[in-house]
């Protein structure tokens, strides 16, 4: 018997791609948000994401996180092909942390608990029994991300830096090989946001550390140790690869659709218009 010819359609993700896309498309209405656009992200890669307001890196992060299907093209996340897989089962192996998901959060929720809630993929403790192994890891990473006092708050009585820090420390209780952070150090002080760059750049230096996303319009916020960059504009890649190549003056201008002045100092990056 002869076997059908490979199709050229069929999805054969690279073998060490923690995520694929390939010519993926979404589309509201008669326009095109997002793509087309091809992005490989592989183990151990740390990503900004970076582009101006509507650019499409939330909708990108979204169908990265499972949480939105495209209109077109193809998508591999952990050897898993979107729209071949159950989503519910790849979820717990892609922590999240978005502004989206922090409204889901119960305002009466404990810290603990919003933490904890994770393990079971949902925002708020209802009938769920966790084991004493998944409270010992959600007090860990309350600890670890500097929240043991505010372990018993509620979360709505939380400041924004709080908030995001919760966010964080839950996006990992899955313990995922990929992690999604979208924007998160908006609405931090400069204190909360050094303090945030700093323990987001101590992850990212963590060889056991998942692969990492990181969602951010301010250059200042790029923490040291992230290692590639994907600039949007409009939808499109205005450029992607090694850090130090993709964040210059003449890519972040054209994404900005800005002349900048971009310097590098001790690995962190500022930008101000020319
Ligand atoms: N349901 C929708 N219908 C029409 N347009 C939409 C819809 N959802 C998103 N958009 C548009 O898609 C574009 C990309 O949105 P997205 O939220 O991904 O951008 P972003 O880069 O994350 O922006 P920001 O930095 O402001 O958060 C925006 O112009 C937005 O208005």
């Amino acid at each position: 018997m002869t076997l059908p010819a490979p199709s050229n359609d069929w999805f054969l993700p690279d073998e060490d791609a923690v995520l694929q896309m390939r010519r993926v498309r979404v589309r509201r209405g008669q326009t095109d948000i997002l793509g087309p656009l091809d992005w490989t992200l592989r183990a151990g890669e740390r990503w900004i994401v970076m582009g101006p307001n509507g650019a499409g890196k939330s909708t990108l992060l979204q169908i990265a996180a499972t949480r939105l299907h495209p209109t077109g093209g193809e998508v591999a996340i952990l050897e898993e092909v979107l729209g071949a897989v159950d989503v519910f089962e790849l979820r717990p192996r892609i922590g999240l942390s978005s502004a989206q998901l922090a409204a889901q959060v119960p305002h009466e929720e404990k810290v603990q608990d919003a933490v904890v809630t994770a393990a079971y993929g949902v925002t708020g403790t209802w009938r769920e029994s966790y084991e004493d192994e998944d409270r010992m890891r959600a007090l860990g990473l309350v600890s670890s991300w500097g929240l043991s006092r505010l372990a018993h708050r509620r979360f709505g009585t939380l400041s924004e830096g709080e908030r995001k820090r919760v966010l964080i420390a839950r996006s990992l209780m899955t313990d995922p090989e990929l992690l999604l952070l979208d924007e998160p150090a908006a609405g931090l002080d400069l204190a909360g946001r050094e303090a945030l760059v700093a323990q987001l750049s101590e992850l990212a230096r963590d060889e056991d550390a998942p692969a990492l996303v990181l969602v951010t319009h301010h250059l200042e916020e790029v923490p040291p140790g992230f290692t590639h960059a994907l600039l949007l504009r409009d939808g499109h890649a205005v450029a992607a690869g090694p850090i130090e190549q993709t964040l210059t003056e003449g890519h972040l201008s054209a994404a900005f659709d800005t002349p900048l002045r971009v310097t590098r100092t001790g690995g962190r990056y500022t930008a101000v218009a020319q």
